[in-house]
Parts: structure tokens; C-alpha cells; sequence
């Protein structure tokens, strides 16, 4: 029964310690039900997944040539993430445990008909009501050198290509207040160039992840955009009469994670990876300089999140702890050296089969203490912020533990909600946090990463 309700929430994660935790009380279910930010409606039904072929002929690859002449639209969907240790030290070679979430962000791709004589790129950015549009024959002007997809190299975005991109960008007249996008704006148009030319589309993106957070929407936004460039170039074949969301190869997987890298990097100045790649792969990741291995935990993790919603840019956070590395070098590779060592363990405690020398309860904690040693250490790199003291002194009032999650300044953080933990306290806690104008939720940990699913494919 109980192990019904943990299910919710840990699906595809760790499907047989569920058993070993039936004794665990609390229902997160009215939790994930109530607090869950809400699933944007979709027109695409979903079916079973299902991993590609990767032994896909050419007849596949014809057909699919065929298919895009004619109304042909892909939707990508891609997940957000938690990092439950090692952020900003991950971008100096420690290691980090990152874990998927179940929010995404969809992007849609649709190439004109040739009888709708569209000769423009658009970007619809649904859930922000924004538009934004380039004729093709401007693009060409300001981007000599893209235009020619290579497709299967992810190179670099060049600085003389930036610097075009950002005019191009500048000319769309975005609001002030929404001036953050334009580094997304940047990696899309790059992305699109990139990957597919110079060819007129209508490209759709909606997300259920807060944009600047810490759940990680660039790097989502990136996964998902090269999943449905990708999904129509030559370098990867999909078996385009698959009904529902259809998982990508290994190799396509590691081509798209890569190209997605490559947008990160116009956002962030210089990411880790980590983001990218757990979007990309799902379910439970360490990453350690570039090199991940897939984590199965053993310990259903509850994680409350509270978004404190007091905004930040992960460029500025990531270069002012660089910044800071660059000035104090020893004290802070010790700082790093320290985060890399609590990641190695958590990943440890997570992964150690139950029951053995550990209870639940122990484990749970030795993870809270981790998590707590782990935001000291955060907070020796500057990236703490007075929302996100009050969330750590509001829950430890109840006994519980905190940590920022993502780049920090402001954002979101983690709670660990022990299995078993009262219902009451939680409502206890959650009510005090949303007095303080924040807003509070769970989401399933551990789910797919990135998926592709194809419309008017008959
Ligand atoms: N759905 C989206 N639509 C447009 N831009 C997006 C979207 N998701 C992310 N972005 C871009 O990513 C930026 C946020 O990234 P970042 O500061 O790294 O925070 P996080 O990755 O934690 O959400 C936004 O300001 C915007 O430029
Ligand atoms: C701070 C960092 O470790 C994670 C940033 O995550 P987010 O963009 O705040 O979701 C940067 C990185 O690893 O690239
Ligand atoms: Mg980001």
C-alpha cells in the first residue's frame, strides 16, 4: 500500500527497494498531487516508450527525407534536474550527484508545406505569450559561416558568430524585464543554424520548469532543441511510425548531448555538463569532468522543493565562484576537494543495497548530513542568499535538512523529506515557507531523459 504511494514519486528509480521501505508512513502523494506545478496540456498522446533501433537502414532514412516535405512536426521533450551535491565544485573537476526530475520542457518543430511560401524562422516561447521571427534571407547576411549543417560535429559557437547572433537577437526589442531570455534566443538560433541551416520553420517551446531556478531549464531547453533538430538531420535516423514519446540510441544520445553542451556553454560561459548530460540520460547520474556513470539509488528520496522565486543568472554565480577560486586558490581547491569527497559519499549511501549495515533511517541520516555539510561549503563559495538562509532556518525549526540546489543566489532548494516523517509536519513546514512567499512542490525523481515524438506520420 504504502509502497503504491512512494511509487508515484520514485517510478523507474528504484522499483525493488520499494518493497524494503513498506513501513515508511507518510503519503507525499496529496504532496505531489497538490503542490506539483501543473503539467501543460499536450496534443500529442502518449503510448508506451520504446528504445530506437539502432539498426535503422535507409529505407528508414528515405522515408523520413519524404515525410519532411510533407507536414511533418516533431515535439522533444526534455527533464529538469536536482543537483543533491557537488554544484559549482563540479565545474572545477569535483564530482556531483544529479538526478532528473519529472518536469520538462517541450520544444516542437513544424518545416511550411511548400504551398504555405513561409520564408521565415519563428520561435514561439508559449508559456511567456513572446514571438520572435528572422527572415531566412537575414540570417544568411549575418551568418555567413553557419548555414552549412554538419550536423554529426558539435563545434564551438565562434565569438565572431555570437557577436552576430547577439545583434540578431537585439533587433527582436525584448522587454526589460525579460532580458534573460536572450542568451536562450542566442543558443536556439546558434542550435538551429548549426544543426539544420538556413530553413524556414516555426519552432514552439513550452516549459513546466521556473525559468532561472536551478532545475536546470537551460540545459533542458538545450537537450530538447537538439532532439528535434536532430531528429531531421542526416546523422540520426528515427523510426519516424513510432506512435508516442520514443527514447534515442546510445549514440544519437551521446551526438544530442553533445550538441546541447555546445548551447549550454552560450548560457553559462563555462558549465560543468552536468546538467545537460542528466537531461539528456535521466534517472540518476555522478559526473566527474565530462564522465558520467549512471547511479541506481537504493533510498527513496523525497525531496521537498521550495522555490524561493527571488531570480539569478548561473552565467554570473558560475563566473563570481571562479572569480573567487582565482583569488584564495588554496582555501578553495580544499573547498572543492571537500564537496568531491561528500559527493563520492553520497553516491555510496544511495547506491548500498538495503537492508545491510545501514537502517533507512540511517541512511537518511548520513544523506542529511551530507546535504548540510554540502550548502557550509556552498555557502564558503558566495553563492548562498539571505531566501535561501530563511528556508534552511525555517525547516531546520522542524528538524529537517537544506540545501541550494543548482547555481544558487536566490532559486531553489532541497528538502530532505525522511520517509518517515509525518504528514502533519510536513504541512507544518510547507505552510511556514509559503507564508514567506515562497512557493513549495515535489516532483517524481529519476525519470527518463530526453524523448522524441513524431505527428503526421501516417
Ligand atoms: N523555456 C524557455 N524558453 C526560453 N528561454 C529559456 C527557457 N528555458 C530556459 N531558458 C533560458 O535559460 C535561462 C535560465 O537558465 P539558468 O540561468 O541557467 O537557470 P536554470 O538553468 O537553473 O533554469 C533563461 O533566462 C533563458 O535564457
Ligand atoms: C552551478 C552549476 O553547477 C549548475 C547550474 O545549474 P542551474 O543552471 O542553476 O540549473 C553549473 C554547472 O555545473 O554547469
Ligand atoms: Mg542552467
Amino acid at each position: 500500500m504504502e509502497s503504491m504511494r512512494f511509487s508515484h514519486l520514485t517510478h523507474s528509480l528504484c522499483t525493488e527497494s520499494l518493497e524494503e521501505y513498506q513501513e515508511a508512513s507518510f503519503n507525499i502523494n496529496n504532496y505531489y498531487n497538490s503542490r506539483r506545478i501543473q503539467f501543460n496540456s499536450t496534443k500529442f498522446q502518449e503510448k508506451p516508450n520504446k528504445t530506437r533501433d539502432t539498426t535503422t537502414n535507409t529505407k528508414k532514412k528515405k522515408k523520413k527525407k519524404k515525410n519532411t516535405e510533407r507536414e511533418m512536426e516533431v515535439k522533444a521533450r526534455a527533464p529538469g534536474k536536482i543537483i543533491l551535491s557537488g554544484e559549482h565544485a563540479v565545474v572545477h573537476g569535483s564530482t556531483a550527484v544529479a538526478a532528473s526530475i519529472g518536469l520538462y520542457t517541450y520544444v516542437t518543430l513544424r518545416f511550411p508545406t511548400s504551398s504555405e511560401n513561409d520564408d521565415t524562422l519563428k520561435l514561439q516561447l508559449e508559456d511567456l505569450s513572446l514571438e520572435f521571427s528572422w527572415p531566412i534571407g537575414k540570417l544568411k547576411e549575418a551568418l555567413p559561416d553557419l548555414g552549412f549543417p554538419f550536423s554529426s560535429t558539435p563545434t564551438p559557437c565562434s565569438t565572431e558568430a555570437i557577436s552576430s547572433i547577439s545583434v540578431l537577437v537585439e533587433e527582436q526589442n525584448i522587454p526589460e524585464a525579460k532580458i534573460g531570455l536572450s542568451s536562450g534566443i542566442s543558443a536556439f538560433l546558434w542550435l538551429y543554424s548549426s544543426i539544420i541551416g538556413f530553413k524556414p520553420a516555426t519552432v514552439v517551446v513550452n516549459s513546466e520548469l521556473p525559468l532561472g531556478s536551478g532545475l536546470g531549464s537551460s540545459a533542458a531547453l538545450c537537450v530538447a532543441l537538439s532532439a528535434a533538430l536532430l531528429s531531421f538531420s542526416d546523422s540520426v535516423n528515427l523510426d519516424l511510425s513510432h506512435q508516442g514519446w520514443l527514447l534515442f540510441g546510445e549514440n544519437e544520445l551521446e551526438l544530442l548531448n553533445k550538441w546541447a553542451f555546445e548551447g549550454e556553454k552560450i548560457l553559462h560561459g563555462r558549465p560543468s555538463g552536468i546538467d545537460n548530460t542528466v537531461s539528456t540520460y535521466g534517472n540518476m547520474i555522478k559526473f566527474r569532468s565530462g564522465n558520467l556513470t549512471r547511479i541506481k539509488s537504493k533510498v527513496p528520496l523525497i525531496m521537498l522543493i521550495t522555490n524561493t522565486k527571488v531570480g539569478r543568472n548561473t552565467k554570473a554565480l558560475v563566473a563570481g565562484v571562479s572569480e573567487r577560486a582565482i583569488r584564495h586558490p588554496n582555501a578553495m581547491s580544499l573547498v572543492f576537494n571537500a564537496v568531491d569527497s561528500i559527493s563520492e559519499e553520497l553516491s555510496i549511501i544511495i547506491q548500498s543495497d538495503a537492508p545491510d549495515d545501514l537502517s533507512l533511517t540511517e541512511k537518511e541520516e548520513k544523506i542529511a548530513e551530507l546535504m548540510e555539510m554540502n550548502q557550509g561549503l556552498l555557502q564558503c563559495m558566495g553563492v548562498s542568499h539571505a531566501s535561501i538562509e530563511t528556508v534552511l532556518r525555517t525547516t531546520l525549526k522542524y528538524k529537517l535538512t537544506s540545501k541550494l540546489t543548482g547555481a544558487g543566489g536566490g532559486g531553489c532548494v532541497l528538502t530532505l523529506l525522511p520517509t518517515l516523517l509525518s504528514e502533519t509536519v510536513v504541512d507544518k513546514v510547507v505552510s511556514e515557507l509559503e507564508s514567506c512567499g515562497f512557493q513549495c512542490f515535489t516532483a517524481g525523481i529519476g525519470g527518463n531523459g530526453v524523448e522524441i515524438c513524431f505527428s503526421g506520420s501516417s
